[in-house]
């Protein structure tokens, strides 16, 4: 009895996924198959430019099969690396040991890689995002639609901006974003794992078929190892994405000081408060729902707190007195700790606002960062400001 329950359990949940992934193979592009490109190829940006050229190639009528990547061109043993991935389908510096599809083609020149683009994914570190942005202005078309799978904030003449929204602003296009609990290199290996995609549809939609929806964003991101929830809440995976790398570098710090378990929860615990409170303050839009519902949220923090390149910095950091810059060159062979210029960003926004003290944790990791502050301050730097809360 028991056995045929299970049966019938596990036949269910195939049948579901089935007609799930039949759904989503059953769309149509009805005027030209999407155009896809990806403007970034480190670590993550080679990753999602993998899994969008995988999908290109299987749902050719709704997808144009080639993929282009943007490669900011470097050599790497006196050959460009571009020409090694088109060659080797392997980003050798920024993603090596993983095949890449034959279909995702690298291309140095930036304005070549958006040609007649339908939808444009950014993904780069997010101090490089304004040069670029600057330099497609004029070459992109309004119907064009953006996913952002940048971490970080904008800060600047109209204050702490969602990167999604500086997309917006300066380009004239809808952009959504994408964020999670996703180190890249276990997506890249095909481990399991979970997304969320976030996309509000733009007032000059042109109909389903014609133009982008969530249906096609979850055919363009979900695979078998990969598995996206598409929402509308583009303020709260952003808040949420940006600012765990913050709590990160400072579960880092108690890691390297080899205070154990306890102490990195109790980072987690305040930083999760923090997010949520430059959320609402910030980004009322935000829903809170989404920071436990979501893989962009708690589980983010978890994921990158045990595993991503901003604890390991932070950790080398106190383990070795290296600056914040000197650890992450050591460790990360070109690759970026987001987290250490989003804390510069929003220590400044908050000294904006006024509002440094309410957010005792960014405060302590921007002053040890910064400042050379002893990290064994954390605790009472948390108790001190923690009276403001
Ligand atoms: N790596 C991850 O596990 C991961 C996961 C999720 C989200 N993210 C986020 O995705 C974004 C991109 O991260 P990544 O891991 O792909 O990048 P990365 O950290 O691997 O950075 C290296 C990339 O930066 C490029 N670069 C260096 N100098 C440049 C310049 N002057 N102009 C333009 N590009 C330059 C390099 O060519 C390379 O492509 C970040 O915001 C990151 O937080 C990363
Ligand atoms: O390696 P990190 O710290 O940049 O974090 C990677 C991802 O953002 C985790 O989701």
């Amino acid at each position: 009895m028991v056995a045929t329950d299970r049966l019938n359990q596990t036949s269910n949940i195939l049948h579901k996924s089935m007609k799930r992934a039949s759904s989503i193979a059953h769309l149509t592009a009805l005027d030209h198959p999407f155009k896809i490109c990806v403007i970034g190829s480190g670590n993550w940006g080679t990753t999602i430019a993998k899994v969008v050229s995988e999908n290109a190639a299987l749902n050719p009528q709704l997808f144009a099969s080639e993929v282009r990547m943007w490669v900011f061109e470097e050599q790497i043993d006196g050959k460009n690396l571009t020409e090694i991935i088109n060659t080797d389908h392997e980003n050798v510096k920024y993603l090596p040991d993983i095949k890449l599809p034959v279909n995702l083609v690298a291309t140095p020149s930036l304005l070549d890689t958006v040609k007649d683009a339908d939808i444009i994914i950014f993904n780069i570190p997010h101090q490089f995002l304004a040069k670029i942005v600057q330099q497609l202005k004029g070459h992109v078309d309004s119907h064009v639609r953006a996913i952002s799978c940048l971490k970080g904030f904008e800060v600047g003449a109209k204050g702490v901006q969602l990167l999604s929204t500086y997309v917006t602003d300066e380009l004239g296009i809808e952009c959504g974003a994408l964020s999670g609990a996703n180190i890249a290199t276990e997506v890249a290996k095909e481990n399991w794992s979970e997304t969320t995609v976030a996309y509000h549809i733009p007032e000059d939609f042109r109909g389903e078929g014609y133009d982008v929806d969530h249906k096609v964003l979850k055919a363009l991101f979900h695979r078998p190892y990969f598995h996206v929830s598409v929402i509308e809440d583009v303020a709260g995976i952003s808040v949420a994405g940006a600012l765990k790398n913050v709590v990160a570098l400072g579960c880092g710090f108690v890691e390297g000081l080899g205070w154990g378990n306890n102490a990195s929860a109790a980072i987690q615990r305040v930083g999760l408060g923090e997010i949520i409170k430059f959320g609402q303050m910030f980004f009322p839009e935000s829903r809170v729902e989404t920071y436990y519902q979501e893989s962009a949220g708690v589980a983010d923090l978890i994921t990158t707190c045990a595993g991503g390149r901003n604890v390991k910095v932070a950790k080398l950091m106190a383990e070795s007195g290296m600056s914040a810059l000197d650890a992450e060159k050591k460790l990360l062979n070109g690759q970026s700790a987001q987290g250490i210029i989003t804390c510069k960003e929003v220590h400044e926004w908050l000294e904006t606002c006024n509002s440094v003290s309410e957010f005792p944790l960014f405060e302590a990791v921007f002053q040890i960062i910064y400042n050379n502050l002893p990290m064994e301050n954390i605790p009472d730097m948390i108790d001190e400001l923690e009276v403001f809360r």
